[in-house]
């Protein structure tokens, strides 16, 4: 069966028919459910079911997976309160504290954000995400860490004094997207950001991918919870007033729903990529995040992060992602297989994680935004 253009009257419907135009052109044959490459299909799966609901006129705007996004968020409220306990008392004291402890703070916070991925709702346990409790078993979890690059994400918050833009591509609701919040609230009220921009999802993804609608929801959802959770009431005022004055900012491009990968971003969204290189850091969250900053291929495991992102620098980046599927590079000789011998499959179970960094560096010829 063949992946059809699309009839749509949405603004990414030429983009979209362009790319598998394109993609026809280079194979000679039109790309099919079963033979296209993975990240195609899944994206265009995606894509097709947001067409049902798009050319309906009472349905236009439905989300199929808001339910379900909904029932995580409430099954997890409980842990919210913690994590919101946490922030808010963290926050409190941090104007007093030494440099130190705040670098060992931000590492909390980037370690609970990462471990925050793991409340994915497209590869489900029986029906349910595995609970794991990431505030209360964060050291356990350091050795699962492959990949730790947090100082150097640090180094270059602080080389820059406190101008920092930030933009943190986010990718789960619910309780990910609560711990992505925490995080920004921390870089906030530390000063080591500015301003930060979120970007999430123009439509519903890969099933629990937060859109405007689920960003809203949450904040909905910490504010009516005010009255008996102090912490919320705290986070819900100081939340509206970074959004209400600009100094967050909520997007939603239409390049994030597309099967494109990041080193082809520049020449498909060169918008995009303008907006992106003026920023001091981004931080990629996620697993599918990853593989488009891979081209979801399957390079060598020791490869460094730098290369494998080949002609996408736009500026300093980071990437938080739990490992779900079968690709990964940056790792040292013989820990991939080493790995492998001991717990096979050590790449989808979603157990192990990297916080991986690449610093930006001006190439000669290149165009700085
Ligand atoms: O991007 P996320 O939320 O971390 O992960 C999404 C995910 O569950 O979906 C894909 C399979 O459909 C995999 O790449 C990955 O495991």
């Amino acid at each position: 069966m063949a992946l059809v253009p699309f009839v749509s009257s949405a603004e990414d419907e030429p983009i979209w028919n362009k790319y598998l135009w394109q993609k026809y052109l280079e194979s000679g044959e039109i790309s099919k459910w079963l033979s296209s490459r993975w990240l195609l299909v899944e994206c265009y799966f995606y894509r097709r079911i947001k067409q049902i609901f798009e050319s309906s006129y009472a349905f236009k705007l439905y989300d199929p997976f808001r339910v379900q996004k909904e029932h995580l968020l409430e099954s997890k409220l409980a842990d919210l309160k913690i994590l919101a306990d946490y922030t808010v008392q963290i926050l409190e004291n941090l104007p007093k504290e030494k440099i130190l402890r705040v670098w060992s703070h931000f590492s909390k916070f980037l370690k609970i954000t990462l471990w925050g991925n793991h409340y994915d709702l497209s590869r489900p346990v029986q029906g349910t995400v595995e609970d794991v409790k990431i505030l209360q078993n964060l050291d356990e979890l350091d050795s699962h860490i492959l990949i730790d690059d947090s100082e150097e994400i640090w180094k270059t918050l602080h080389a820059n004094e406190s101008n920092n833009t930030i933009d943190f591509v986010n990718d789960n609701a619910g309780y990910e997207l609560f711990c992505d919040l925490c995080l920004a609230d921390f870089l906030c009220t530390s000063l080591l950001a500015k301003k930060i921009q979120f970007h999430v999802k123009l439509m519903p993804w890969f099933i629990s991918d937060a859109t405007v609608d689920d960003f809203n929801w949450l904040l909905h959802v910490i504010a009516q919870n005010s009255q008996v959770v102090p912490s919320f009431s705290v986070l819900s005022v100081r939340w509206k007033n970074y959004l209400d004055s600009g100094i967050w900012i909520l997007k939603n491009e239409k390049f994030w729903t597309l099967p494109i990968a990041y080193n082809e971003m520049k020449s498909w969204d060169t918008k995009l990529y303008e907006d992106l290189s003026n920023s001091t850091l981004i931080l990629f969250k996620g697993d599918v995040n990853y593989r488009k900053l891979l081209a979801d291929k399957n390079w060598p495991t020791t490869e460094y992060f730098k290369s494998v992102l080949q002609s996408f620098h736009p500026t300093n980046l980071a990437v938080l992602r739990t490992v779900k599927c079968e690709i990964i590079c940056g790792m040292k000789s013989e820990e991939a297989e080493n790995l492998s011998a001991r717990e096979p499959d050590w790449m989808l179970s979603g157990n192990y994680a990297v916080i991986q960094f690449d610093r930006h560096e001006i190439v000669k010829n290149e165009t700085k935004f």
